[in-house]
Parts: C-alpha cells; sequence; structure tokens
C-alpha cells in the first residue's frame, strides 16, 4: 500500500467532520471580509452624513459578521480538531498494531529511539497535517474564490487584481518556504529520529559510558545532530520568514493595484466612490488566508514524511505464529501425548543467513521437567520463543496437546504457557504492580506466597515499602539476582500448565542458586517444566536432558538443506511423572 492509500484510509473516516470544519472555517473567513467590506463601505458612506437609516443594515451586517467570525472559528476548531483528534487516536492504535503484530521477535532491526519518534512525533505530524495544513489550504481555496468573486461582482478590474496578488501569495509564498530548505527539510524526520536514539541510548547507557569514560564521545555525537537538527530550523524559519515578505510583498502590490484600477473606474464613472473603500481594505482581510500558507506547505512535508514512516511500520517482519481462533483443544492431558512438543523444527530470526535451530526435537510432558542444555549461541532461547510462538517455524511443527499452535487461541495459549526469559522485563512501578502482570486480581497474601517460593518474601518484607517499593526503570534498584527471583514470582503466579524457564540461576550464586533450583522444582510439581541452563548442577532437578549442538552449518535452502536431527546429547530418563488433577484437565 502506498503511503497515499495508508494516509487516505486513516483520513477517510472523518471526512465529513474535516469538510464540516473546512466549511466552518470558510465561513469565517468570509465573515472577515464581509466584516472588512462592509465596514469599509460604512466608513465611506457614513462621510456623506447620509440619514442613519441609510446606515442601519449595513451596521447590522457589521454586527453579524463580527459576532459570526468569532463563533464560526471556535466552531471550526471544536470540529477541526475533534476530526484531527479522532485520527490521531486511529493513527496511533494502528501504529501500537503493527508493532504487536511484529513484537517481540519482528523488532530485532528497530532502535527504540526511533519507534518512540514514531509513535509520538510522527503521530502528532499527522494531525498538524490535517489542522495546520490541509484545512487551511481548503479554506484559502473556498474563501479566496468567494473574495475574488464579490470583487469581481463590484469592478472586474479588481477582482483580477485580487486574483494575480492571492496567486503569487498564495503560491509563491508556501513554494519559496518549500523550494529554500527542500533537501533539508526532507532530512528533518530522520535527523529528529537519529537524535532522540541517540539520547535514549545515552540515558539508558550512561553507567557503561561513565566507566568507560566514553560519555564526552557519545555527547559529542548528540552535539552534532542537534546542530544538524538546529540548522534544519533554522533554514525552515528563514525560508518561513521569505514566504511570509513573499505574502506582504504581494499584499502591497495587491493594494496599489486595487488603488489604481478603483481610482480609474471612479474617474470614468464606472464605480461608486463609496466602493473604492471597499476595494482597497477587502484585500487586507483576503490576505489573512495565504498568512498561514508557508507554514502549511512546511506541515505538509513533514506531515507526509511521518505518514511515510508510520506506514512503514506495516512492513515489519511478523515471525510470530498466526494464530487461529480455536480455543486450546479438550482432550485430557496424558503422559503419552505431549502437553508442548516440537519436532524437527526449524526456526530462522528475520533476515539471519542461517536458522538459528534446525532440526530439534522436544517433548514437553505434564509433570515432566525437561532440561535443555547447549554451548552459548546454539540456539535454546530461539526454541524457546519458537514455542512460545513468537517466531513461526521455517519446517516441522509445534503442537499443544496434540494441535498445531496456527489453530489455537493466542490468549488462552498464553495462559496456559509461560517463559520466563532471561532478561524479562520489569516495568519501572512497585513490586506490587510488577507482581500482578502475572496474575492481574491476585492478593498481597498470594504474592507473598509467589515470593517465599523464590526465596524473596523476607527480603521484601524488610523493604519500609513492602511489596509498594518501587524498583526503578528495567529493575535498577534491584540487584541482578533479585530480579531473576522476581520475574520467576510473576511466572509462577500465573500458575502455568507449561513452564519455559530460560536460565534462571543466571546472575546467583551457587548456594542461592541450588535453593532457587529446589524452589522451582516444588514449585513446578505437576506442570510440563523446560529449564534451559548452562549449570550442570541444575540438571539434577530434571528428568530427561535434550542437548542443542552449536553446530548448524545448513541454511535450509536446496543448496545446504538440514541434515536430519542428531539424537539429543544424552538423555535420562527419571522416575515416572506425577501429574496434578488440574493439569490432567487443562487440555
Ligand atoms: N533477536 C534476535 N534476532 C536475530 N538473531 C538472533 C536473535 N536472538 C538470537 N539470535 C541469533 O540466534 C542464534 C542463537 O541464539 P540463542 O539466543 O537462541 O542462543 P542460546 O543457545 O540461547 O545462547 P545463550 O546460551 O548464550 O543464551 C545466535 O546466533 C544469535 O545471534
Amino acid at each position: 500500500m502506498s503511503t497515499f492509500r495508508w494516509l487516505t484510509s486513516v483520513v477517510r473516516p472523518e471526512l465529513r467532520r474535516l469538510a464540516a470544519a473546512a466549511l466552518l472555517g470558510a465561513l469565517a473567513m468570509a465573515c472577515s471580509i464581509g466584516l472588512m467590506a462592509t465596514s469599509a463601505w460604512l466608513i465611506s458612506r457614513a462621510a456623506q452624513h447620509p440619514p442613519v437609516l441609510y446606515l442601519t443594515v449595513a451596521i447590522v451586517a457589521v454586527r453579524a459578521f463580527g459576532i459570526g467570525r468569532g463563533a464560526l472559528r471556535y466552531a471550526e476548531r471544536l470540529v477541526g480538531h475533534d476530526a484531527a483528534f479522532r485520527v490521531l487516536g486511529r493513527t496511533r492504535v494502528r501504529a501500537w498494531i503493527d508493532l504487536d503484530r511484529a513484537a517481540p521477535a519482528g523488532l530485532g532491526g528497530t532502535r527504540a529511539g526511533d519507534l518512540l519518534t514514531r509513535v509520538t512525533r510522527d503521530v502528532d505530524a499527522i494531525q498538524d497535517l490535517l489542522v495546520r495544513a490541509l484545512l487551511p489550504l481548503a479554506v484559502s481555496l473556498l474563501t479566496g474564490i468567494a473574495a475574488v468573486a464579490l470583487l469581481t461582482a463590484l469592478l472586474p478590474a479588481a477582482g483580477a487584481v485580487l486574483l494575480i496578488g492571492l496567486a503569487v501569495a498564495g503560491l509563491g509564498a508556501p513554494v519559496a518556504a518549500l523550494l529554500l530548505p527542500a533537501r533539508a527539510e526532507h532530512r528533518f524526520a530522520s535527523v529528529r529520529s537519529q537524535l532522540t536514539t541517540d539520547v535514549h541510548e545515552l540515558l539508558t547507557g550512561l553507567p557503561d559510558l561513565t566507566a568507560y569514560g566514553a560519555t564526552d564521545q557519545r555527547l559529542g555525537q548528540i552535539r552534532r545532530q542537534d546542530a544538524r537538527l538546529t540548522g534544519i530550523l533554522r533554514r525552515s524559519a528563514f525560508s518561513d520568514g521569505v514566504g511570509a515578505a513573499v505574502a506582504n510583498a504581494a499584499l502591497a502590490c495587491t493594494v496599489t493595484g486595487e488603488i489604481l484600477v478603483g481610482v480609474a473606474a471612479v474617474r470614468d464613472g464606472r464605480l461608486a466612490g463609496v466602493v473604492l473603500a471597499v476595494l482597497v481594505l477587502t484585500p487586507l482581510a483576503a490576505f489573512e488566508l495565504v498568512t498561514p500558507l508557508p507554514a502549511a506547505a512546511t506541515h505538509l512535508v513533514r506531515g507526509w514524511q511521518a505518514a511515510g514512516r508510520l506506514h512503514a511500520l506495516a512492513g515489519l517482519p511478523a515471525p510470530s505464529v498466526a494464530w487461529g481462533t480455536d480455543p486450546v483443544p479438550a482432550q485430557a492431558l496424558s503422559a503419552t501425548a505431549g502437553a508442548l512438543s516440537a519436532s524437527r523444527l526449524i526456526v530462522r530470526w528475520p533476515g539471519a543467513a542461517a536458522p538459528a535451530v534446525t532440526g530439534a526435537d522436544l517433548d514437553l510432558r505434564p509433570g515432566r521437567r525437561v532440561g535443555l542444555i547447549g554451548p552459548s549461541g546454539s540456539g535454546k532461547s530461539t526454541l524457546a520463543a519458537a514455542l512460545m510462538g513468537f517466531l513461526t517455524p521455517e519446517a516441522g511443527q509445534v503442537t499443544f496437546c496434540g494441535t498445531g499452535l496456527a489453530g489455537l487461541d493466542e490468549a488462552a495459549y498464553r495462559r496456559l504457557v509461560v517463559l520466563c526469559g532471561q532478561d524479562d522485563h520489569v516495568f519501572d512501578a512497585t513490586l506490587r504492580e510488577n507482581l500482578r502482570i502475572g496474575r492481574p486480581n491476585a492478593t498481597d497474601g498470594e504474592l507473598f506466597d509467589a515470593l517465599d517460593r523464590v526465596r524473596l518474601g523476607a527480603w521484601v518484607r524488610r523493604q519500609p515499602g513492602g511489596l509498594g517499593t518501587t524498583v526503578g526503570e528495567r529493575g535498577a534498584r534491584l540487584s541482578g539476582g533479585e530480579r531473576q527471583r522476581l520475574v520467576l514470582a510473576r511466572a509462577l503466579l500465573a500458575d502455568p500448565a507449561v513452564l519455559i524457564l530460560d536460565e534462571p540461576t543466571a546472575h546467583l550464586d551457587g548456594p542461592t542458586a541450588d535453593d532457587l533450583i529446589h524452589d522451582i522444582t516444588r514449585a513446578t510439581e505437576g506442570r510440563a517444566t523446560l529449564l534451559i541452563t548452562h549449570r550442570h548442577r541444575d540438571l539434577e532437578a530434571v528428568d530427561d536432558i535434550v542437548g542443542l549442538s552449536e553446530e548448524n552449518p545448513c541454511t535450509n535452502s536446496p543448496e545446504s538443506p538440514c541434515p536430519p536431527r542428531k539424537p539429543p546429547i544424552s538423555t535420562r530418563t527419571g522416575a515416572p511423572p506425577t501429574i496434578s488433577p488440574w493439569a490432567r484437565s487443562t487440555c
């Protein structure tokens, strides 16, 4: 879809409101011009001292135009902004849907600062495109025609002079505003986005930059971007000024032209003397139309760029599973039918040259714990992402209770299968709010129960704020181990049938890691659990072990097909699983 079609699709539902706003704006401007024209006539006529009765209609008209101008302008702002905010809401929702569709695995090629700029400033630029560019253009066009028609009716030559003046100012000023900074203006959005990205990276990486003494270098980079943006804005302001100067020069020439043709017409007797003031003063009001046009041209270009950048979000890779609408199947779980299985999976990250996982098999059954081991980079987390449906396998299938993920309802699946990852996000909120992501209506007692299961309860009770303690951005006020146990407690609160734990003992000292594994063993009783780990001691807690090899030489292409999967490095079968009654009824 082209940017134009994308823009049309978000604006189309509000077209009637926007047309009403344009009409109200045009009527307000018409009142403004009418006020000026009637006042000019009234002053000239009053100078002839006619009976006051002759002036009554004009006096009433002046009052009506004066009141109408204010009331109509208010109504235009109300209707126009209402329409713009509706478009804004729709654009923002659409941007979020595009991001949601791509997240989490499709956002690898994007930068947080750039995305932030798109969903905030680029969306705002769409509002400016509507209320500061398209509406003023429409109002100028409508009212300009009316003003020229009025003067043409009084004196055709005067109408022609106004037409030429408005055309020069209405086209010349915006073109001057656009042509001068054209190249710079087209770089505006990307430079602004780069600046936001650099500032965002500086703030998030400040501790490391300070530690390496690299802050000045980064600040220098930000200063250079800031100087580029300032340069663009300065050139923009200069060309806006040139546009305004063109408009004012055109106004001066038009008024002079009106005086010349008007005086000639009065001399020839083609025009009544009292109407001369109308010819001379009406352009003053009519030129109010062109004053906002240079800025409108700038907002048009910026809004168009913003629309292109927002439209590009729809093109982000969406590697997640295309979920179905069926709820999770209702057949009973059994020890033989895998709750969550993967067979001959080949998984590739978007844009990667080769698959990260080739031919993996896995069978997670209720009540059994499986340990997943392999060297760093062998694809353990990638396999977990595929089990969660974040990545669609190139080949092979992930099934839950015998049904492929593409046939299942996503929300139902997410309630039953939970991933507790290595770098799960901790929100800048209280402990309570972070935990309740796992179970929104959990009581404080249930939260403490989960915290005790990961040995964090005593620490939370010692905090003056208890569960209300704030944890800082990305959990900055917690130690690595506390953060890890907090996200594990959150996963346990979700009470899933299948729990995938990606290196839960990372960041922990040996004894604490042993205790945590012991607690995990208790907490996962009756569930299907996948424990991804580098610690061989952790494997004592599992029933089966599956190993991934680092060698992934194939690309799953005809030239380099993937070989049949090697058998697991070692497989140990433990005691028969215990299946809790609730786990049996899960599927
Ligand atoms: N978000 C991503 N986008 C693109 N490629 C990725 C992404 N995450 C991982 N990869 C690539 O996939 C491959 C496997 O990475 P993965 O994280 O699955 O390995 P791992 O076995 O979990 O490693 P570790 O034990 O170090 O956590 C790596 O080559 C990595 O570069």
